[in-house]
């Protein structure tokens, strides 16, 4: 196993253990990079390249690993009765993902809220499901509705709200090129339905949106 899976509980899922770097995998996945390489102009013999195309195979698999975990899983492994019925906003949440179109990362924020329904979740739960969306190929508006849906369904309370926004590099260094443009998405349910509710949410994070 030489290290290759990932295997620490708290590296990647906090539960689930996950075979994702298996040797085979990079192997093969090493064969392709390295023939991308020849066939992008670079030569992967050269010193500085040798191991490339294995780092390529590991960070590809590391920075899709959410397709291994289950996120529902994750979120009702930790609900505790509690009569609380206010907003959580759990906000700031760093996002890394990479668009389903060119591959190329789009990163920023999360913020998230709900309104308990006799159950609360445990507060790291929420990034963990963030990150387990984030961490495949998603478009920007599918990643927000996949995370409302995940809590909504599993903890149903009163109502889900999430705003996301990111910068896209297939927008920077490539293609329209603008550096500054900031996509915002947002997703909700139930109780954030109401204006009101929304409001309060929206006015809870608003010094954090661009
Ligand atoms: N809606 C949405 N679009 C995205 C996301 N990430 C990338 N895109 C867009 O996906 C589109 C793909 O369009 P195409 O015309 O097929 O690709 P393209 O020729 O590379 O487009 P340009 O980026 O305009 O050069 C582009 O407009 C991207 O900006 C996302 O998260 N959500
Ligand atoms: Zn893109």
């Amino acid at each position: 196993m030489n290290g290759q899976y990932i295997d620490d509980e708290d590296e990647i899922s906090g539960y689930q253990k996950i075979d994702r770097y298996n040797p085979e995998l990079i192997t093969s996945l090493s064969e392709h990079y390295k023939e991308i390489l020849k066939q992008i102009g670079e030569n992967p013999e050269r010193e500085g390249l040798l191991k490339t195309p294995e780092r390529v195979a590991k960070a590809m698999l590391y920075l899709t690993h959410g397709y291994e975990l289950d996120a529902k899983k994750i979120l009702s492994s930790a609900l505790f009765k509690e009569e609380y019925s206010q907003m959580v906003v759990v906000k700031d949440i760093e996002v890394y993902s990479m668009c389903e179109h060119h591959m190329l990362p789009f990163f920023g924020k999360a913020h998230i809220a709900y309104i308990p329904n006799g159950h609360v979740v445990g507060l790291s739960k929420i990034p963990r499901v963030v990150d387990i969306y984030a961490r495949r190929l998603q478009v920007q508006e599918r990643l927000t509705n996949e995370i409302r849906d995940c809590i909504q369904e599993t903890l149903q309370p009163i109502g889900v709200g999430v705003v996301i926004e990111c910068r896209h590099l297939c927008m920077c260094m490539r293609g329209v090129q603008k550096q500054n443009s900031v996509t915002t998405t947002s997703a909700f349910t139930g109780g954030f339905l109401q204006e009101k509710t929304r409001a309060e949410f929206l006015n809870l994070i608003s010094n954090k949106l661009s």
